[in-house]
């Protein structure tokens, strides 16, 4: 079968899957590919008015998505894949082209348009071959190709539609349908490759593959052209496309172009464009003779070194040398090849010690801000160390050290007067984050760090040794359960942990908020909501909805404390415990950084029972820091991780599994660009 040699020939090889897609991940490992899963963080947002075509939008968005991923890999990952593929599927009727819905509204608006008609359903797939050079470039060479399938929806009833829609099918599926599901009572007759219109064209892309490697399509001296790589960034290059070798034409057309002759009772429209670019025809052997492989141009799409791109140089320069400790950047890798003197690159010795001095980076961090130095040179800017010394009641000498440090760190500016000692005042960064009451105030989340984190961290070594929390050796008590640890010990150590849960909560709220278009859910319950920064950033955003906070009698009890006026009744706070008490009705749970908390079985129990209180149709909103799909980073997660609580850090991946297995459907994932990422789930 054509399909095994070119398995088989991708065998060791890393082959990297850049999409989100169950059914694209269950495709290829039922055809036997080996691949690891590393979701593309392209945001499909490319001007369709741009393409003359819906394929070509199909085309350059799975391209863009297989890009990021091979491009981020030997930074994020610390490897670089050797075939990333990307894909991307769209519906289109009458000159519409119909993605993933955005709520149920946009679903019955596409379902509608789709009843009774005949469409396509295109998917783009780009296939990107990275190469490894002696001075550790990469070069990039990319093949796209596009698969058309065209579909007969039967007419659709109002009831069947909504009945459709409120199954919370349609919400994760371009033109809101899954054929391969629910969605295949809605179709009438296909014509063309089924797995095309689930996500991916799995016949045609061996075919692509097979040209690649066994019938040199690809040969690395033919297509390298001098100079068109660049270290700079990506060269706006034609992807490379070639012409599938045609089938019988009966079956399927092909293009000699960007305009295809297809046989329309075929429905199947087998497509590759040939690139703008006239191009020498590749010629190769097939076991029948000679025959032309179609017109195609091999162009580098990118080359740039592991180590030299520019954007990983300047984080190595940056003022915030602690926040790479923790930060969602780049892992960055360590090129420890000698130079000609023998002495190690300057880059690489700038990162061990940034690694070595994080841990007292931090410990500055905590000190100045328990210490009041942020606020004081708020109020008071301009002070010198003996002037801020007398108000922090320290010594001169402590506190011109501690100073100088933060303003390392780039969290203090300092101006030199005349002869005089240089004074100080807060930069961006400490305004923003380090004040106590600045808007997104960090200050509680740092005096957790530095009182409850900091001395479970002085037991890593034990905790790496038992693989359990250091809880008893930290602070002299068994630790039952975190929160009732917590919220059932000193008044302190609750408002401690309070202030903390807040303070994370105004930074992230507005981002998770906003992450999807919510507006069609009326009500929503914040689960373990705490003192419901959170829940009153939602209804920020949503002017119709409302927001009941469920958590532990003592910390709703504490919640007026953090909201003295209450600025919205749109929030309310019910006590109880969200593993044995009733829920309180809503159509949208929010959970966020709650289930990173508990072990899995915790979390089935937990997920279980919102999902009883779930109608089909309810939404399900997860905010957590995801993990890549292979566990490479963010370090910020993983370091997390190390505290050995009962919990767990989870790729998106493995959230959606156990989402999925309480019948709670992956609609949209959205990697933020803030501290927490999101998913919406919506209940079958
Ligand atoms: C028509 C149809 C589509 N789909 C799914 O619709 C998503 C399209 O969205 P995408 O943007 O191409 O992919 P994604 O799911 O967002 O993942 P990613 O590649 O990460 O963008 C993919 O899932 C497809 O299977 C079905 O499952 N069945 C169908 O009948």
């Amino acid at each position: 079968m054509v399909l095994n040699p070119v398995i088989s020939k991708l065998a060791g090889k890393l082959v990297v899957l850049a999409s989100a897609s169950p059914r694209r991940l269950e495709i290829l490992r039922n055809a036997g590919l080996r691949f690891e899963v590393v979701p593309s963080w392209f945001k499909e947002t490319l001007d369709k008015s741009l393409f003359k075509a819906p394929h070509e939008y199909a085309v350059e968005t799975a391209k863009q998505k297989a890009l990021e991923v091979a491009r981020r890999m030997p930074f994020k990952h610390l490897k670089t894949p050797d075939i990333v593929i990307g894909a991307d599927t769209i519906v289109t009727v009458d000159g519409m082209i119909l993605e993933k819905p955005v709520d149920k509204d946009d679903a019955y608006r596409m379902l509608s348009s789709l009843s009774g008609k005949s469409h396509s359903v295109f998917t783009g797939v780009a296939i990107v071959l990275c190469h490894e050079k002696e001075n550790d470039e990469v070069d990039y060479q990319l093949f796209a190709f596009y698969e058309e399938t065209k579909v007969k929806f039967a007419d659709l009833s109002e009831n069947m539609l909504w009945e459709y829609i409120n199954s919370g099918e349609p919400m994760d599926k371009a033109g809101g349908y899954g054929i391969q599901a629910l969605g295949g009572m809605l179709v009438e007759y296909v014509h063309g490759d089924f797995l095309n219109v689930v996500g991916f064209p799995l016949n045609h892309f061996c075919k692509q593959l097979d040209l690649i490697y066994n019938h040199g399509a690809f040969s690395s001296e033919q297509e390298t052209s001098p100079g068109s790589s660049s270290h700079n960034g990506t060269h706006a290059s034609p992807t490379i496309l070639t012409q599938s070798s045609p089938d019988t034409p009966a079956q399927s057309g092909h293009s000699n172009g960007s305009s295809a002759k297809h046989n329309p009772s075929a429905g199947q429209t087998r497509h590759t464009q040939s690139s703008p670019s006239a191009s020498p025809v590749h010629k190769v052997k097939k076991n029948d003779g000679e025959s032309e492989v179609g017109e195609s141009s091999w162009t580098l799409v990118n080359s740039l070194s592991k180590h030299t791109d520019d954007r990983q140089a300047e984080l190595v320069d940056s003022e915030n040398a602690a926040s790479l400790m923790t930060s969602r950047g780049p892992a960055m890798e360590l090129n420890v090849t000698e130079h000609e003197g023998g002495e190690p690159r300057k880059e690489d010795l700038q990162r061990i010690t940034e690694l070595m001095d994080g841990f007292k980076a931090s410990k500055a961090l905590f000190t100045a801000s328990k210490m009041c130095v942020f606020d004081l040179l708020q109020s008071r800017p301009g002070l010198d160390a003996a002037q801020v010394a007398e108000e922090i009641k320290a010594s001169v000498k402590g506190t011109e050290c501690l100073l100088e440090a933060c303003e390392s760190l780039g969290l203090l500016k300092s101006k030199e007067r005349k002869c005089q000692k240089p004074v100080y005042e807060n930069s961006g960064l400490a305004s923003r984050f380090l004040l106590s009451d600045a808007p997104f105030s960090l200050q509680g989340y740092i005096q957790h760090c530095d009182k409850t984190v900091w001395p479970l961290f002085s037991h890593l070594e034990d905790a790496v040794r038992e693989g359990s929390n250091q809880h008893e050796k930290a602070f002299g008590k068994k630790s039952k359960d975190m929160f009732q640890d917590t919220f059932y010990n000193s008044l302190d150590v609750k408002l401690r942990f309070m202030n903390a849960m807040h303070s994370i909560a105004k930074v992230t709220g507005q981002a998770v908020a906003t992450a999807f278009d919510l507006s069609s859910f009326k009500t929503a319950c914040d689960l373990g909501g705490c003192t419901g920064a959170m829940a009153y950033e939602f209804t920020k955003s949503y002017p119709g909805l409302s927001v009941t906070v469920f958590d532990l009698p003592a910390v709703v009890e504490m919640s007026e404390h953090f909201h003295p006026l209450r600025t919205d009744n749109r929030v309310s706070f019910v006590a109880g415990d969200f593993f044995n008490d009733d829920l309180p009705k809503a159509d949208l749970y929010i959970l966020a950084r709650i289930l990173h908390d508990w072990p899995d079985e915790k979390v089935h129990v937990l997920l279980s029972r919102v999902a009883d209180a779930c109608t089909p149709g309810c939404g399900l909103l997860l905010s957590e820091i995801f993990l890549d799909e292979d566990r490479g980073g963010p370090s910020r997660g993983l370091l997390q991780a190390l505290s050995m609580s009962d919990g767990k850090q989870r790729s998106a991946a493995e959230y959606g599994l156990l989402l999925e297995s309480h019948g709670f459907i992956t609609a949209h994932i959205r990697h933020t660009d803030n501290l927490l990422d999101a998913m919406l789930c919506i209940k079958a």
